[in-house]
């Protein structure tokens, strides 16, 4: 892990800037998030084909080859992995084609290493597209920046989607059924490259979610006290597969200032809160309006992400227990709205959301 590219590339039009490090990488810089310029370049045959090569060994920068015929993803040299790096409101993933095999073709401690944003490729966490298991279309797996192994990912399933219609060189509006860790869950492309997903039932059994914080009589933690370090916060716990306490503030307080809250100070108090025993996600959330809120999320096994799409179900949950929201709520993370419903007919929450492509590329492994 010696080396580190920095490069900008114009490609349809736009420019963009990326940085790369890695013992022996090779990539392309996608100046292509869009459909548009996607379509623009997989018509012009280049989409896949890297156009810079960077090589641990002679440290040297060489120009684009000739744009090859054949797709980045089919290239399948041995001795090397493939990725894409994707992102869904700057909650950024690797994710990997292991469609070939249900064991994951690289260990928890190499997605520490590949996570890494200064000594690998940077990312809050790895995505494996595994083979589908109970009748599913696939089977998805992720392990955190730390190296820990989460049930689910809300970003993560909507670029796990747009990964699966690149693989399989599928068009326009398409749904999958995707086994996880929080049981079934299925993502829906919209035609305009949005992905919405069906996130399946809030989980609110103390025991289940699981906390340790004393239940009400229906077995769910709203509104309950928490001490941390001496402040006793009011937090909601919700499952979305994966743990969640939701916070709108202290006891007695006003409501959360999320911009003015110290994350950094507090979020891992929160994650590893004797109170938690699986850890947990912590959101911290701020009421706009009855249809709008504002979140900041400190992830178990990432730290501070830019959007937690499970954090953002999580939350329109507690508000709507907490009497604090109507169903339907845009929540703004720090890198953008997602869209969630916890409807009640069926007693699913739903998020649609985006997720991009920033660039592809592969190292030895
Ligand atoms: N960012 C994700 C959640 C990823 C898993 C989380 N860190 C955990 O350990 O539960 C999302 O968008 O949901």
């Amino acid at each position: 892990m010696a080396i580190a590219a920095t490069t900008t590339t114009t490609i349809a039009g736009s420019a963009r800037r990326c940085s790369l490090t890695s013992t022996s990488l090779l990539f392309r810089c996608c100046s292509s998030p869009t459909t548009t310029q996607l379509n623009f370049l997989r018509a012009n045959n280049s989409s896949r084909s890297p156009n810079l090569r960077v090589s641990a060994s002679s440290m040297k920068l060489e120009a684009a080859e000739k744009a090859s015929p054949v797709s980045f993803l089919d290239r399948r040299e041995s001795g090397f992995l493939h990725f894409v790096k994707y992102h869904g409101l700057g909650n950024d993933f690797v994710l990997v084609d292991n469609r070939d095999s249900s064991e994951p073709k690289i260990t928890p401690e190499k997605a520490v290493k590949l996570c890494d944003r200064n000594f690998g490729i940077g990312a809050d966490g790895v995505i494996f597209v595994l083979p589908g298991i109970n009748g599913t279309d696939y089977t998805m797996r992720i392990f955190n920046s730390d190296g820990s192994e989460p049930e689910m990912c809300g970003n993560g399933v909507r670029c796990f989607a747009r990964f699966v219609a690149e693989l399989e060189n599928l068009q326009g509006r398409q749904s999958f059924t995707v086994h996880t860790g929080a049981g079934l869950i299925i993502p829906e492309i919209q035609d305009d490259g949005q992905v919405t997903v069906d996130m399946g039932e809030p989980i609110l059994k103390a025991s289940d979610v699981p906390t340790r914080l004393s239940a009400n009589n229906d077995q769910s933690v709203v509104k309950s006290d928490l001490d941390v370090d001496g402040v006793t916060w009011n937090v909601t716990c919700v499952s979305m597969g994966n743990p969640h306490c939701v916070t709108f503030g202290t006891k007695g307080g006003q409501n959360l200032q999320v911009d003015e809250i110290n994350l950094a100070k507090i979020g891992h108090k929160f994650e590893h809160h004797e109170m938690f025993p699986a850890r947990t996600n912590t959101e911290f959330v701020e009421v706009l309006s009855p249809s709008h809120l504002k979140m900041r999320v400190w992830e178990r096994g990432a730290g501070a992400t830019l959007a937690c799409g499970t954090g953002a179900c999580a939350t329109v949950v507690a508000a709507v227990l907490e009497g604090r929201a109507g169903r339907n709520c845009t929540v703004d993370l720090p890198g953008g709205p997602l869209q969630i419903e916890w409807r009640e007919e069926d007693n699913h929450v739903y998020m649609t959301g985006p997720a991009e492509v920033a660039f592809y590329g592969y190292l030895s492994l």
